[in-house]
């Protein structure tokens, strides 16, 4: 088996807390080992476009505590393309890297897999991050234990307020394709209803639900609603109840990008840790077009490809069912 002697190392795709405890990780086992490291900015958008520089131990002091990631992030179209890979191989090979390690979401898995299939003399390995939690192969992705706390804190403060008026609020969390962290604050927070982008959303039995509240003298009532539901715009969604439910004040909040700032938590610093030692040890055994994980309190690495069609649905199924009955 040929040793790595260089790695590049990038984050892609939306940026996720716990992402430089990892990259901090990768940096210091590869040193350690004799491997040297090459930060690529900007993710693959730094690999077509030559931005890279060498990293040193130092380079990676005091960011465990850091939220975002010191090597920048993006999407980037290019990189959907042939020729948009041929470029980034090229730039590759000028440094002399023989491995990368990409740190990211599904799109960012899906990325590595192609530019790996085209060229597989360069070893890839995944590592999972993203808020979303929605790559198989992993219980969790980094950030979405901070992210979801996050929600959970924002939810807790619109509650105070909802209950002191006696309002009905729709609440705005990210997941455009995921309903990970609308499913688990709704537990969280006792919402009274979650929609879900994996779910179809019946409006009729969410108004009876809600109706239900009202007639149980509930004081307040929350409706978190994961970006990517299918029901639509979450202020259409909340004139179409109005129109059903006219005594109850309705009131609209859009979390947003606040979901994904913020320190890490103890979880997501401990997990990016792991993952990004595991992820250069994997490497170093010849492990390729894979990603690391943790399941079951282990750490486990799966083929890019299952990892991302392992599971099209991956919530908990005790937690769906548990919402309406925790809420009454
Ligand atoms: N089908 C694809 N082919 C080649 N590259 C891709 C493909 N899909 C995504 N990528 C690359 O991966 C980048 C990141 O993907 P995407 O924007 O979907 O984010 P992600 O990694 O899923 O993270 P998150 O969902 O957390 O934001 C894209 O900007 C693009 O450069
Ligand atoms: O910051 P952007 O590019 O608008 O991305 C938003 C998307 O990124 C994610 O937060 C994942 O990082 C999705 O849940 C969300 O739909
Ligand atoms: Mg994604």
């Amino acid at each position: 088996m040929q040793k790595i002697s260089k790695l590049g190392v990038l984050t892609s795709g939306g940026d996720a807390p716990g992402m430089n405890p990892c990259i901090r990780a990768v940096v210091r086992t590869a040193i350690y080992n004799g491997i040297s490291v090459v930060g690529i900015r900007q993710g693959y958008k730094g690999l077509i476009e030559n931005d890279m520089f060498e990293m040193g131990t130092r380079s990676v002091s005091n960011i465990l505590n850091l939220g975002g990631t010191i090597l920048k992030t993006a999407r980037c179209m290019e990189f959907h393309t042939v020729e948009g890979r041929e470029k980034a191989y090229k730039n590759l090979k000028d440094h002399d890297i023989d491995a990368l390690v990409v740190i990211g979401g599904d799109g960012t898995f899906t990325g590595a897999l192609k530019f790996s299939q085209q060229f597989p003399d360069v070893r890839v390995m995944g590592i999972p991050g993203t808020i979303d939690n929605d790559l198989y192969g992993s219980t969790y992705t980094l950030g979405f234990d901070t992210a979801t706390n996050t929600v959970i804190d924002a939810i807790d403060k619109i509650r105070d307020t909802a209950d002191s008026h006696d309002r009905l609020f729709f609440i705005e969390v990210m997941g455009r394709d995921s309903g990970a962290i609308a499913l688990r604050a709704g537990i969280a927070c006792g919402a009274e209803g979650i929609l879900l982008p994996e779910k179809a959303t019946a409006i009729d039995e969410l108004i009876e639900l809600l109706k239900k509240g009202e007639f149980n003298k509930k004081s307040s009532s929350i409706v978190i609603v994961a970006e990517g539901d299918k029901s639509g715009n979450i202020y259409d969604l909340a004139k179409k109840v109005k129109q059903q439910i006219s005594n109850y004040d309705i009131k609209v909040t859009v979390l947003g990008h606040l979901q994904r700032g913020g320190a890490p938590s103890s979880f997501d610093r401990i997990l990016g840790s792991r993952l990004g030692y595991a992820a250069v040890n994997a490497l170093m055994s010849g492990h390729t077009q894979e990603m690391v994980g943790l399941e079951a309190n282990v750490i486990k690495t799966t083929p890019i490809e299952e990892a991302l069609t392992g599971h099209k649905f991956k919530l908990e199924d005790d937690l769906l069912q548990m919402v309406d009955v925790l809420s009454i």
